[in-house]
């Protein structure tokens, strides 16, 4: 088998979906007690917190539970969500501050590998969030697929068994 088969996926690494929904859980918790964002998300249905928990999971190659929810939609369902709302720069890094909070107090992996990648996506994903909000209709065309987040330039932790400074072959 090639090597590159035995790499856990960001996700993976992270324990999987379920990490990723005890994370949201207490992620909105916070949010729904923060004078920034609970304007924001005072009228999400209870079920938001999952979805964004199965929708980051799917972005960090985990398995695709938010593509089997929505369908084939799903990108342009979770960008249509994000339209018209006009978010502001203050609330972005409010989302982005408690979610990192959230993330150290239920343990999530904090090894500076995944953390970074973990962190390279946030900050794309709450900038486009942004971006997109300042919109009144939806660009995402039909069938367009949700991206995929590996583990980038710094390669995964599975590159620095022994030393942190190991030479690769
Ligand atoms: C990496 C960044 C982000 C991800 C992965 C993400 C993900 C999602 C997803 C998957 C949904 C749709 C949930 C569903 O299917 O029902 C959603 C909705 C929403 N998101 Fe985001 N989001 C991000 C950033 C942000 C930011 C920065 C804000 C605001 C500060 C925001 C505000 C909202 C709101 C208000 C909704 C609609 C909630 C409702 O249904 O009432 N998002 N987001």
């Amino acid at each position: 088998m090639d090597n590159k088969d035995q790499i856990p996926s960001p996700c993976e690494w992270a324990g999987g979906v379920e990490k990723f929904e005890q994370l949201t859980d207490i992620f909105y918790k916070k949010v729904l007690q923060d004078p920034i964002l609970e304007p924001v998300f005072r009228h999400m249905p209870a079920e938001h917190s999952k979805h964004v928990a199965h929708f980051m999971a799917e972005v960090l190659m985990g398995p695709k539970v938010y593509t089997a929810e929505y369908g084939d939609n799903a990108l342009k369902h979770m960008v249509g969500k994000h339209i018209g709302r006009k978010l502001k720069e203050e609330q972005r890094k409010r989302w982005v501050d408690l979610l990192l909070e959230s993330a150290d107090e239920i343990g999530l992996a904090n090894d500076p590998e995944f953390r970074s990648t973990f962190i390279a996506h946030l900050e794309w994903g709450t900038r486009v969030a942004v971006l997109n909000s300042q919109l009144d209709e939806n660009p995402t065309t039909e069938n367009e697929q949700i991206p995929e987040w590996g583990w980038g330039e710094v390669k995964g932790p599975y590159e620095v068994v022994g030393s942190l400074f190991q030479k690769k072959k």
